[in-house]
């Protein structure tokens, strides 16, 4: 191969790369590492005092209040069988509204006074952390010179063990609050909705006869998806390091139109990876489950099964951290962006949610009898409520100038917010709402129970890919979150809708009770009132049919495109009301939410926006000329020889040099114009300014790609970097 370009030099790299040696341990029985680094309820049932024990399991399991007498015991059994695990610190793991980790790690070791330390862990140490921590985005709930923040432990979630080749570290989930106890974190909001919403689902439990039932908590089961490229490409696209996704590239020959990828057999690297991988996550207690190539060349998945909401969010967390790090070692690097590759598959991260507790499970899950039914059907009202009256804010839980890029294309859902029942479910509603149901489509006849509501099947149907919350037989999918996203922002917002769905379902029901009112009938006709006035959000169709939009409209249903168009519903009087009731969020909190919202995507674009410029001028703008003066050279030298000359190569190279080097002066401007230092100003700029001023050197700079010398060519290619792994 000749040239020496950084993306030649790149695959002659990719060509020599050897993988890392096997890790699996030959003694090492399948599976036997789960959970060994966890701080779980075996380990606390061994190591700590029977009362205290139990006092600790009746906080998790009934939402008890913490003893502090209690933390001390926990403390001391926690940091013994972390210093057996070869911990040397700990840290407090919080999650600012980065989106990121964070962790502040201390030492257990302090001095004694005689020349010597001691391991120190109290139950105030564990219990409450202050890192300081004061340059997270806060939205203006913290000035700076007021540093104070604290972390508080989350008892729900259990501690573990993080490794590294040079020592451990004791991880404990917190929340992060400020000093006036607002929210700075995604994990606070999560525990408060979640609260809000168990309370809520009980009362309308305690009617159908389950007076005492363990704590309803949300469950959620994330799928990841994610690319995988050799990071020899990586490095070599200045723009997939800075931002995490493509800022140029030409579409190539082969993309993902022959769907040979999708589910295909996982090429031997990647499944090294994938097997390295989820044995770090097992012994953090992680269970993943599923693994498969995804439908974008060099894209794949991975589903942890469900766990209870705050959980599963420290466990995304962890994961996505865990996957950066062993890609690496595998010569790879993970990319979490939405849509790192234009012109193919996105990345989302699926959202499966339900609610319930051990005892009574999935309370999405269809009976195998009329009671059991009806309860169900209470349950998924609640949900076509709550996604109906709330779509708004559903829609602003995943807005991001990332996710922007994948909503509406490639299976990832259109930005209008329905729900897709599967045709049985949905027949049985449609009945619903002309009375009392009577049959079942589909799977034979349906069995009319004594209260007159049926017997369902427990084939949930068929698939919807274009719908953001699909109804998946026990669970809905909230298709919408991107890829990047914490999982808590959605989490955060469903809890708390249906919070206020299940609140006002039990206070009617429970008023019809006192009435005298029959209990059915009460069901019945609450069931029928809620399909009825908010049935328009149910749509079982393609989401990407043109007619869909227009449809969408006469129904009422918003169709907010952008993340600038969705943010202002986190501060509409009806969202403020709504957050402050269920005491999820006060009116501080939201309007800090919608300030970082805007924040973010205008430093997410800028970040781009200069990257463009840079790469253009400095990488793709070079090679093209070196290419030009190749075909000048050319002819010239063609017509010193007195060859007759055309000069349309010269103008074909030419063309879009000029193009490119006005976009660029185009892009230039932009950048230097002065909006102020209005948030949402300067977000407006970055969508109607900066994006298209990008747009247009993208598209002179990859109608450069197929015309330029392909030993000139600076940047890995689209092919390259999705097909060679
Ligand atoms: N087949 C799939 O589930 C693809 C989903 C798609 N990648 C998304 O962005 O949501």
């Amino acid at each position: 191969m000749s040239g020496n370009t950084v993306r030649l030099q790149a695959i002659r790299d990719v060509e020599a790369y050897v993988p890392p040696a096997a890790v699996f341990i030959d003694t090492e029985a399948p599976g036997e590492v789960f959970g060994e680094n966890v701080f779980n309820q075996v380990v606390m049932q061994k190591r700590l005092p029977k009362s205290v024990y139990k006092s600790v399991m009746s906080t998790i399991e009934h939402g008890a209040t913490l003893d502090p007498l209690v933390a001390d015991a926990v403390a001391s059994a926690m940091k013994d069988w972390a210093l057996e695990k070869g911990a040397t610190h700990y840290a407090h793991v919080f999650y600012p509204l980065t989106g990121f980790t964070a962790e502040k790690h201390d030492s257990f070791f302090e001095p004694v006074g005689d020349g010597t330390a001691l391991a120190e862990f109290a139950g105030k140490t564990l219990t409450q952390g202050e890192p300081d921590a004061s340059s997270f985005p806060n939205g203006g709930l913290r000035n700076t010179f007021e540093a104070r923040g604290y972390t508080g432990w989350d008892v729900t979630s259990p501690a573990y063990v993080l490794e590294n080749p040079n020592g451990n570290t004791l991880c404990i989930p917190t929340v992060f609050v400020s000093m006036t106890g607002e929210a700075l974190d995604h994990k606070t909001p999560l525990l408060r909705s979640q609260q809000a919403m168990g309370e809520h689902a009980e009362r309308i439990l305690r009617l159908f006869g389950h007076t005492d039932t363990k704590k309803v908590v949300s469950f959620c089961g994330p799928e990841q998806e994610y690319f995988l490229v050799d990071r020899h490409f990586f490095l070599a696209r200045p723009d997939l390091v800075n931002s995490g996704r493509t800022l140029f590239g030409s579409k190539p020959p082969k993309g993902q139109e022959f769907d040979d990828h999708y589910f295909g057999a996982i090429p031997e690297r990647v499944l090294g990876f994938m097997m390295d991988t989820e044995r770090e996550l097992f012994k953090l207690g992680i269970p993943a489950k599923t693994r498969h190539n995804e439908v974008a060349p060099g894209q794949f998945e991975i589903a942890p099964m469900f766990e209870r909401g705050n959980i599963a969010a420290d466990h995304q967390q962890l994961l996505m951290t865990t996957f950066k790090t062993i890609a690496k070692k595998h010569g790879m690097e993970c990319l979490f962006h939405e849509k790192p590759f234009q012109g193919v598959n996105g990345s989302g991260k699926h959202v499966n949610f339900s609610l319930g507790n051990s005892e009574l499970g999935s309370l999405l899950v269809p009976g195998d009898n009329p009671h059991d039914n009806a309860q169900f059907l209470v349950f998924c009202a609640a949900v076509i409520r709550a996604v109906h009256k709330y779509a708004g804010l559903l829609r602003a839980s995943v807005a991001s100038a990332t996710n922007d890029h994948r909503l509406g294309a490639n299976e990832a859902p259109p930005a209008i917010i329905s729900i897709f029942l599967g045709d049985q479910l949905a027949d049985i509603f449609e009945q619903i709402a002309k009375g009392p149901a009577t049959s079942s489509k589909g799977k034979g006849s349906m069995t009319i129970g004594v209260d007159t509501l049926p017997v369902l099947p427990t084939d949930p149907g068929d698939r919807n890919r274009t719908s953001p919350f699909a109804f998946t037989g026990n669970r809905f999918e909230f298709r919408a979150p991107g890829s990047m996203q914490t999982v808590s922002g959605p989490m955060v917002t469903i809890n708390t809708i249906m919070a206020d769905s299940l609140d006002y379902i039990a206070t009617k029901l429970e008023a019809d009770v006192a009435a005298g009112t029959d209990f059915d009938e009460a069901v019945q006709t609450l069931l029928t009132e809620i399909i009825t006035e908010h049935g328009a959000v149910v749509f079982n169709g393609d989401g990407y049919a043109d007619a869909w939009p227009i449809e969408a409209e006469k129904r009422g249903l918003a169709n907010l495109k952008t993340t600038l168009d969705a943010l202002p519903e986190l501060i509409t009087p009806a969202a403020l009301e709504l957050f402050e009731k269920y005491k999820v969020f006060n009116h501080r909190e939201m309007h800090s939410r919608y300030e970082i919202g805007l924040e973010q995507y205008t430093l997410t674009i800028a970040v781009e926006a200069k990257l463009t410029l840079e790469i253009g001028a400095t990488v793709v703008l070079p090679a093209a000329v070196r290419h030009q003066t190749e075909v000048a050279t050319n002819i010239a030298a063609l017509k010193a020889a007195g060859v007759e000359v055309d000069l349309a190569p010269l103008e074909e190279v030419s063309t879009p040099i000029a193009a490119l080097r006005s976009a660029l002066a185009g892009l230039r401007t932009a950048l230097a114009a002065d909006v102020g230092h209005e948030a949402l100003a300067e977000a407006e700029h970055a969508r109607s300014a900066l994006l298209p001023a990008m747009a247009e050197v993208r598209a002179a700079a990859d109608a450069l790609e197929e015309i330029v010398s392909d030993d000139l060519w600076p940047l890995p290619t689209y092919q390259e970097m999705l097909f060679v792994l």
